[in-house]
């Protein structure tokens, strides 16, 4: 993980390639290059697909709001595994744990984000808690993942009482620091970059995650 500065291995299509932890790799600067077009590249049946990037962090940190901001600027597509789950199974996530309870809704959701991950070039968001998945976060070496943080205080003004959100639907405050102390270090583990939210509009976590990916220019 690290905050700004990476470097990326640039593969064939005139972007750069997914963070490999490979030894002996040959890297190059992505700064001061062109931003992404996807949809302007050709591509050859079977070209292996993987998103530009995939926003990882906790409900209500702004994953679907920035997300959208950064494919706009980046000229591709944005798609989001909890809509997904949403389309394919006809109700709502709410509706998912009330009916058949949370380790159903995680299975569902593993299966989401697999197939969002062979499917989608553009920005991905996943679910605020795909992260637990133990097969999904080896999915997500070579990634390049973007963690949105933000501090407590900022969660409850975010996301409030919303029934919407189940597992925050009781004393969110306590829910969301619990919530935390059991995933923030694997947020951490799988980033490539680490965006703070706090205090910042969606349009300023937009820029400072195109300057944590070398990105500035697009
Ligand atoms: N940087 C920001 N500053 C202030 N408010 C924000 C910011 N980013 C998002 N919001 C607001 O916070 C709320 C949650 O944002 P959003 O739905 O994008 O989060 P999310 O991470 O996608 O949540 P979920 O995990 O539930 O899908 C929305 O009302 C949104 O307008
Ligand atoms: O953090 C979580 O566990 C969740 C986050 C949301 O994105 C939804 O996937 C669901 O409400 C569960
Ligand atoms: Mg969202």
């Amino acid at each position: 993980m690290r905050r700004a500065g990476r470097r990326h291995r640039r593969r064939g299509d005139g972007r750069p390639g997914p963070r490999r932890r490979g030894r002996g790799e040959v890297r190059r600067r992505q700064r001061h290059r062109d931003p992404p077009q996807r949809d302007l590249l050709p591509r050859e049946p079977g070209h292996p697909v993987s998103p530009l990037i995939v926003l990882v962090g906790p409900m209500g940190v702004g994953k679907s709001t920035v997300g959208h901001l950064l494919a706009e600027r980046l000229g591709v597509a944005y798609r989001d595994t909890d809509d997904d789950i949403v389309a394919a199974e006809g109700r709502t996530i709410a509706d998912i744990f009330v009916d058949e309870g949370e380790p159903a809704f995680r299975a569902i959701e593993k299966r989401a984000v697999r197939t969002a991950l062979t499917e989608h070039d553009g920005v991905l968001a996943l679910g605020g808690g795909a992260i637990l998945d133990p097969d999904t976060r080896e999915l997500l070496t070579g990634q390049r993942v973007v963690y949105l943080s933000m501090q407590v205080e900022e969660a409850v003004r975010r996301t409030g009482l919303g029934v919407a959100r189940p597992l925050l639907a009781v004393n969110p405050r306590k829910q969301w620091r619990e919530l935390m102390e059991a995933r923030r270090h694997l947020y951490e583990e799988a980033a490539t970059a680490v965006v703070p939210t706090d205090g910042r509009t969606p349009e300023e976590v937009t820029e400072a995650a195109l300057d944590a990916l070398e990105w500035k220019e697009a």
